[in-house]
């Protein structure tokens, strides 16, 4: 679960980039945070990341409040958290393998361990046959599928994604996004910024709407049409 209660944020002589925004992600459930560009879409998933910290309120990430959390904790946090960004940020020296076992050497998990959970991970993004190869000779779609797969072989219990579909074909696009609702099928925690307003609509998630860092609208994922 994510829980904001009345989180501000103020870059350092910036602007408020988002303002006391107050909403609640329960667990195993999957929601969309759209806005124009700057509403604040990414500095919500940074201060989820702990890549930020809100200049007031409070954040809760699966009973945990984020406050509490001190530099040294934020390795075990992140643990348990999927992230994904758009640029995928993957290293290009090392094979599909070894970025996907990367959390999971972090992790401390025996080398038998990781060996089948990065399989089952490429599996799940349909990658198994590029586990040799090194990132730069896959497509953009299938780097950030690489991307994904890296984010969920530690199975975290809360995934986010910051328009993980922003360079993609409308076709991958969906595949993508339709990969992120089987994660939520398995009880994973998903938000996903995006703003591919058809894209989110094809999904019937709900979707929490950000203006100039502001929650302007939350709505049901029966209510997407
Ligand atoms: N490191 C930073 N320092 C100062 N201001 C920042 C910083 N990061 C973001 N901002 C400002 O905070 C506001 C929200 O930015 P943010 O990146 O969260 O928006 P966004 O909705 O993700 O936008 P986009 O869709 O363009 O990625 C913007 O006005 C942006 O200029």
């Amino acid at each position: 679960m994510i829980r904001f209660d009345q989180v501000s944020k103020r870059y350092e002589g910036g602007h408020e980039a988002l303002s006391q925004l107050s909403f609640e992600v329960a667990a195993g459930e999957m929601a969309f945070v759209t806005g124009h560009s700057g509403a604040g879409k990414s500095t919500l998933l940074k201060l989820i990341a702990l890549i930020e910290r809100p200049s007031h309120g409070q954040i809760v990430v699966e009973g945990q409040s984020l406050a509490k959390v001190g530099r040294g904790g934020i390795p075990k946090l992140r643990r348990r958290l999927g992230m994904v960004f758009q640029d995928h940020r993957l290293l290009m020296d090392r094979t599909v393998f070894a970025n996907v076992e990367l959390p999971l050497t972090i992790g401390g998990i025996a080398p038998a361990e990781r060996s089948r959970r990065v399989r089952a991970a490429l599996e799940k993004v349909g990658l198994l046959a590029y586990e040799r190869q090194l990132p730069d000779s896959l497509s953009t779609g299938e780097q950030q599928r690489v991307g994904i797969a890296r984010a969920i072989v530690a199975r975290p219990a809360v995934l986010i994604a910051d328009e993980p579909t922003g360079n993609l074909d409308p076709q991958l696009a969906v595949e993508i996004m339709g990969l992120f609702a089987e994660f939520q099928d398995i009880g994973t925690t998903v938000l996903v910024a995006s703003h591919d307003l058809p894209l989110i609509k094809r999904m019937h998630k709900r979707v929490v709407v950000l203006d100039h860092g502001r929650l302007v609208a939350d709505i049901p994922g029966e209510e997407v049409l």
